[in-house]
């Protein structure tokens, strides 16, 4: 990887209940790289997300956003960081009091960024990315359907123009189509913004849409990183049976140990 890594995780240690989570987690994430992040359910992709987010604080390690130790900086500088980041939730996280327009400019809003006047024009802009009309606007969250509220997610995700972008699962719960709806929206806002992007998902067909680049966490640290669009055809054991989703297989054994 040449020049300084848009995220730069050493060492990232955790441990709940002494049960330890994440064991050494090292990760470069280039600028301008999809990275997507796989591992079996509970093996701290999300753990690894917040530490990044500085939702939880790592035991030890460290994080690097360009080149920049995030966890020793002062509140002020960290947030200033954070307001760089989007993030899609997994269940797109919308508040249902809130018509979707304010929804879309949550962020801008609360941080008095903007009129109210201009976000509503703002969220009509932003809609029209992810392909929905500013009419959208005025209806409540729970007036839509899934793909839609995950499109709605993913304009909250891009309104503040950020220049990273996390994707927690964002296809699941959707049909397979509007799944490779949002994928390709996702690529096009990405890249659109120049935005680097880390998802974390399950969905293997998604993975090698929106990824360039994969790594795969296991029992706490990052045993193979490659292109996404080798999944399955790794040649790493462990890996490609996570991909083809085969019962027997490395992993399989070492569960029933
Ligand atoms: N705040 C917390 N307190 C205690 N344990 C936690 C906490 N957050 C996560 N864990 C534990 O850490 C482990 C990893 O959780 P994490 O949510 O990162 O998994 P994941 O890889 O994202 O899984 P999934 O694919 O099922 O969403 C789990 O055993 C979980 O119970």
């Amino acid at each position: 990887m040449s020049g300084t890594p848009k995220i730069r995780l050493r060492g990232l240690t955790k441990r709940f209940n002494g049960k330890p989570v994440l064991d050494g987690v090292d990760l470069d994430v280039a600028a301008g790289e999809g990275m997507v992040i796989l591992g079996g359910s509970g093996s701290g992709k999300s753990v690894t997300i917040k530490c990044i987010l500085g939702l939880i604080r790592p035991d030890a390690g460290t994080v690097e956003i360009d080149g920049r130790d995030v966890l020793s900086m002062p509140r002020r500088e960290r947030e200033a960081v954070n307001d760089r980041i989007g993030m899609l939730f997994q269940n797109a996280a919308l508040f249902d009091s809130l018509p979707v327009w304010e929804n879309v400019c949550f962020k801008l809003l609360a941080q008095k960024r903007i009129t109210r006047s201009r976000a509503r024009d703002k969220a009509a802009e932003v809609l029209a990315q992810v392909g929905l009309a500013p009419s959208v606007g005025d209806l409540s969250p729970a007036e839509l359907s899934g793909g839609m509220q995950k499109r709605v997610g993913l304009a909250r995700a891009i309104a503040a123009e950020p220049d990273i972008i996390f994707f927690d699962e964002p296809t699941t719960g959707l049909d397979p189509i509007m799944g490779a709806v949002i994928d390709g929206l996702i690529v096009d806002v990405v890249q659109r913004l120049g935005a680097t992007a880390v998802s974390i998902t399950h969905d293997m067909a998604s993975a090698r849409r929106i990824g360039t680049t994969a790594a795969m966490l296991h029992k706490g640290s990052i045993i193979w990183t490659g292109p996404a669009a080798s999944l399955g055809e790794t040649g790493n054991p462990m890996v490609d049976q996570f991909a083809r989703g085969e019962r027997e297989g490395p992993i399989q054994m070492e569960l029933r140990r």
